[in-house]
Order: C-alpha cells, then sequence, then structure tokens
C-alpha cells in the first residue's frame, strides 16, 4: 500500500528551510495506521501545473490509494494547491475542508483562512493540509476516522487504524 506525501512549498523546495511538513505527515500515518504502508514524498514549489503533474503521477503512476498534501492553501497569490486538486479530481469531498477548518478555529483564528480541500481521483483520496507543521497532527487526526471507509468506497485497499490513537469508522452494512 502506498501513500503519497507532497510538500507544496516555494521555500522548503529551494532548501530555504528544511521541510518539517512531509516528516510530520509521515510520522503521523505512521502513528495512526496499523497496516503495512510506504511513503513516496516529495517537496515541490507552489506551481499548479507541477502540482497536478506530481498528483497525477502519485495517483496513476504510483498507485498510491491517498495523497496528503501540505502548504499552499491560503490565500496569498501564490496558493494553489486547492485549485491543482480540483483540477485532478472527479469528485470532492468538501466535508474534509470544513471539518478540519473547525477543528483548527479551536487553536487559530486564521484557521479560516485556509481553502483547504479533498477529493477524489480514480481510487485515490486526495486531502490538502495548511502548511503550517503544527496543523498536521490536529487536521489529519480529525479527518482519520472516515479515510479508511472513503478508501474502501473508491475500491482501495482495506486500511486499518491504531485504535487506542484513531478507531476507523465503518457503517455496518
Ligand atoms: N514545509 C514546511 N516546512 C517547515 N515549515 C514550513 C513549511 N511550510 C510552511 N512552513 C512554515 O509555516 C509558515 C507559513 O507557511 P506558508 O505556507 O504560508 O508559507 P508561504 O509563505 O506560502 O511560503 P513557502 O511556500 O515558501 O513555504 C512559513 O513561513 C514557515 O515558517
Ligand atoms: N490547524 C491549523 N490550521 C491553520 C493554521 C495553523 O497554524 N494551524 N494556519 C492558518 C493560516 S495562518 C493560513 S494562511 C492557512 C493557509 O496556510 P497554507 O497556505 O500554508 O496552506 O492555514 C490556516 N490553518
Amino acid at each position: 500500500m502506498r501513500i503519497g506525501i507532497l510538500t507544496v512549498s516555494d521555500r522548503a523546495s529551494r532548501g530555504v528551510y528544511e521541510d518539517k511538513g512531509g516528516p510530520a505527515i509521515r510520522a503521523c500515518l505512521a502513528e495512526f495506521l496499523s497496516c503495512e504502508w510506504e511513503p513516496h514524498a516529495l517537496v515541490i514549489p507552489d506551481e499548479q501545473d507541477q502540482i497536478e503533474a506530481t498528483l497525477k503521477a502519485m495517483c496513476d503512476d504510483e498507485g498510491c490509494c491517498l495523497v496528503v498534501t501540505t502548504g499552499g492553501t491560503g490565500p496569498a497569490k501564490r496558493d494553489v494547491t486547492p485549485e491543482a486538486t480540483e483540477a485532478v479530481c472527479e469528485k470532492m469531498l468538501p466535508g474534509f475542508g470544513e471539518l478540519m477548518r473547525a477543528v483548527s478555529l479551536q487553536s487559530v483564528p486564521t484557521a479560516i483562512l485556509s481553502r483547504q480541500t479533498a477529493g477524489i481521483r480514480g481510487e485515490s483520496l486526495i486531502v490538502n493540509l495548511p502548511g503550517k507543521p503544527a496543523a498536521i497532527r490536529e487536521c489529519l487526526l480529525a479527518v482519520m476516522p472516515a479515510i479508511p471507509y472513503c478508501i474502501d468506497l473508491i475500491g482501495g485497499p482495506v486500511l486499518t487504524t491504531n485504535e487506542e490513537v484513531v478507531k476507523a469508522f465503518r457503517p455496518k452494512q
């Protein structure tokens, strides 16, 4: 099972600062998931064409059932991760962004500045997180209970979680 981890940051991609977002996503997934998985991590600048191409490659060529992005979700001119996500997805899942903003609002009033979203491309789920490394655990923890069932519904592999940290919710069928 492969999971894409995509850092979208002009400065981290140029080496101006060390990328803390990608490793934070990887650490959270290692904490939350009990199944075997393999990360496919990249750091790229805030360029819409490059973000779209990378998301497509992670979903279609690398076979990632889940792609988690960090950065580029705000209102600044170069923030285009949600646009790139929407451009490559067949279906959007606005509930992810709504929940993550609601949870983040308990820590920072600027949570409403993030346009973070999620969507489906083929058999892959793409989820956006804000760029601040501190946002990663609280946002991913909030949406993680719904991610395994979402991936079931789109024909992806069965994800299992460490139930003492986060319990996957699968409605009885
Ligand atoms: N990948 C990252 N690794 C470490 N710190 C980050 C990362 N992304 C963002 N940050 C921190 O969060 C702050 C706000 O992030 P934001 O995404 O708004 O950056 P930005 O102004 O868009 O610039 P850039 O695209 O160059 O990261 C940054 O100034 C930086 O301190
Ligand atoms: N949990 C959490 N959410 C957060 C933040 C944060 O520090 N913690 N920062 C906010 C801020 S200041 C901005 S501008 C937006 C967009 O950030 P991005 O452009 O780095 O994705 O995310 C918001 N969401």
